[in-house]
C-alpha cells in the first residue's frame, strides 16, 4: 500500500525534480538581499533538503510566531516583497520548487520569479530589513545596479497554494536556455515561503581552468549530473556529487535492500561476494576528460556499504546519449574504467592512476554496487581534455543539448526497474 502511494506520488511529480539544486546553501546558495524579514530570514529558503521544513507549536520570537522559511510583516506600504538568491553554482535552470510547508494564513499568494545573468558577481550583500519599513534608498540603488527590475521571467506571476502536506509543493517548469547566475524571487504582495528549490545543471567556466589541472570532472560545482539509476530508496545517487563530505547517511546514495540475493551467501577468492544483481547509477562528467584517480566514500554506511563497487566510462555524442538514456543505459560501449573492488565501511577508498585501467577522455560514468547499499561521494580527479570541432563529445560540454524529454524516459523506466527489481533477477 505505502509502495502503491510511493509509486503514484513519483508519477505525479515532474521529471526536472531529477536535477541538481543550484542554490542550496550546501552548494554555496546564499540571499543577498531581501527586500523585508520581519518573521523569518530568507536564507531559510535554501536549506539543504536533508532539514525539510518544520513547524513547532510552541516556538515564538520577540517579532512572532517562529516559522521555518522567509515571511515578511503584512505591508502596509505600496509595493510587494521580493529578494535576490546568488546561486551556489550557475547553470540552466529546468524547474522550481516554491514550497509553503507550513504557511498557511501566511503564505504568500503569488509569485513570480526573474533570472540575473550576471557575468560579475556583486561584491555586497545586503542584510534583510527587519523594521517593517521599506529597504533603505541606498539598499534599493545598490541592487537595481545590479538590473533585477528588468531581468527575464522564469516564472510569470502565479498563484500558490498554501503550505498544507498535500498541496505545499508548487511547481513550475522553466524553458530557458542561458546561464543563470541569480534570481530574483517576488512574492505578491507579502507572506511566507518556507522553501525554494532550483532544479537545473551547473555550467562552469571552462576557460579558467588549465588542460594540466586535475579537477573532480564530476562533481555538482563542475557541471556533473546523474542521468539515470536503478535504485534510489533511500538516498538519490546525485548527492555522491555533492560538496565537500557527506553530513550523514541521507547525504548519500542509498539503495533498497536487494530482494534476489541467495539465502547463503558465498565469496569468491578476492573475497567478493557472489550475488546475481546489482545496483547502477550513470553520470554526464560536467566536461569530458581523462581520468587519472577516483575516490569512493562510505562515509557513514557502516551496516549497509555496498560489499563491491565497480566503474565503466564511455564517450557519448549528445545523440548517443539521448539513444542510451532511451535504453536504460543498456549501451554497449561501456568500458572497465575500475575492475571489481571489496569496500569498507565508512572509508574513503583512493584509487590511483596504477588502478585504472582506461587513459581515453570520457564523458560518461557508470558506477555499479554490489549487491547493494549505500556510497557517500564519488570523486572523478582529472584532465579535462580540449574540444576539437570535430571531436566526439563537442557538444557535452553545452548542457543546452540535454534533452529532458528523454531523461523523463530514464525517471519512468526506473520506477518500472524498482519493479522489475523486486520479481526478477538481473
Ligand atoms: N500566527 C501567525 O503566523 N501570524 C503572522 N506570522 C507570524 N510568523 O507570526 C502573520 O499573520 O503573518
Amino acid at each position: 500500500m505505502a509502495e502503491r502511494r510511493a509509486a503514484a506520488r513519483a508519477a505525479a511529480e515532474p521529471d526536472f525534480l531529477q536535477f541538481n539544486d543550484l542554490a542550496c546553501e550546501t552548494v554555496g546558495g546564499r540571499v543577498i538581499f531581501a527586500t523585508n524579514e520581519w518573521f523569518a530570514p530568507a536564507a531559510n529558503l535554501l536549506k539543504v533538503k536533508q532539514e525539510p521544513p518544520q513547524f513547532i507549536t510552541s516556538a515564538f520570537t520577540e517579532f512572532g510566531k517562529w516559522m521555518d522559511g522567509w515571511e515578511t510583516r503584512r505591508k502596509r506600504i505600496p509595493g510587494h516583497d521580493w529578494c535576490i538568491i546568488q546561486l551556489g553554482v550557475p547553470g540552466l535552470i529546468y524547474g522550481f520548487d516554491v514550497d509553503t510547508s507550513f504557511f498557511t494564513g501566511n503564505h504568500s499568494p503569488y509569485v513570480s520569479i526573474q533570472a540575473g545573468c550576471l557575468d560579475e558577481p556583486p561584491t555586497f550583500t545586503l542584510d534583510g530589513d527587519r523594521t517593517g519599513m521599506a529597504a533603505s534608498d541606498s539598499q534599493l540603488a545598490a541592487v537595481a545596479k545590479l538590473g533585477s527590475e528588468v531581468w527575464p521571467e522564469l516564472v510569470p506571476v502565479s498563484e500558490l497554494q498554501p503550505g498544507y502536506s498535500d498541496c505545499c509543493h508548487n511547481y513550475f517548469k522553466v524553458n530557458f536556455t542561458h546561464r543563470v547566475t541569480h534570481l530574483r524571487l517576488n512574492m505578491y504582495p507579502d507572506g511566507g515561503i518556507s522553501r525554494l528549490r532550483v532544479y537545473g545543471v551547473g555550467q562552469r567556466d571552462w576557460s579558467s581552468v588549465s588542460t594540466r589541472q586535475d579537477v573532480d570532472l564530476v562533481a555538482l560545482t563542475n557541471g556533473g549530473v546523474c542521468l539515470g539509476y536503478s535504485d534510489a530508496h533511500f538516498g538519490h545517487p546525485r548527492n555522491m556529487i555533492g560538496f565537500g563530505r557527506a553530513a550523514n547517511m541521507a547525504d548519500g546514495w542509498e539503495t533498497a535492500r536487494r530482494l534476489d540475493r541467495p539465502k547463503e551467501l558465498k565469496v569468491d577468492q578476492r573475497g567478493i561476494l557472489q550475488v546475481p544483481g546489482w545496483e547502477w547509477a550513470v553520470f554526464r562528467l560536467g566536461h569530458p576528460g581523462v581520468i587519472s584517480s577516483i575516490e569512493v566514500d562510505t562515509n557513514h554506511f557502516k551496516g549497509n556499504f555496498p560489499d563491491s563497487c565497480r566503474i565503466e566510462a564511455c564517450s557519448l555524442t549528445p545523440k548517443e546519449e539521448a539513444q542510451c538514456i532511451r535504453t536504460r543505459w543498456e549501451s554497449g560501449k561501456w568500458q572497465v574504467l575500475l575492475p571489481p573492488q571489496k569496500l569498507r565501511p565508512h572509508h574513503r577508498h583512493l584509487y590511483s592512476e596504477a588502478e585504472l585501467t582506461l587513459t581515453r577522455p570520457v564523458s560518461h560514468v557508470r558506477l555499479i554496487i554490489a549487491p547493494d547499499g549505500g556510497v557517500s561521494r564519488l570523486r572523478l580527479w582529472g584532465r579535462p581534455t580540449p574540444i576539437t570541432a570535430s571531436s566526439d563529445q563537442s557538444a557535452d560540454t553545452s548542457l543546452q543539448t540535454l534533452n529532458l524529454q528523454t531523461h523523463i524516459t530514464a525517471c519512468a523506466a526506473n520506477t518500472e526497474d524498482v519493479k522489475v527489481f523486486n520479481t526478477v533477477k538481473k
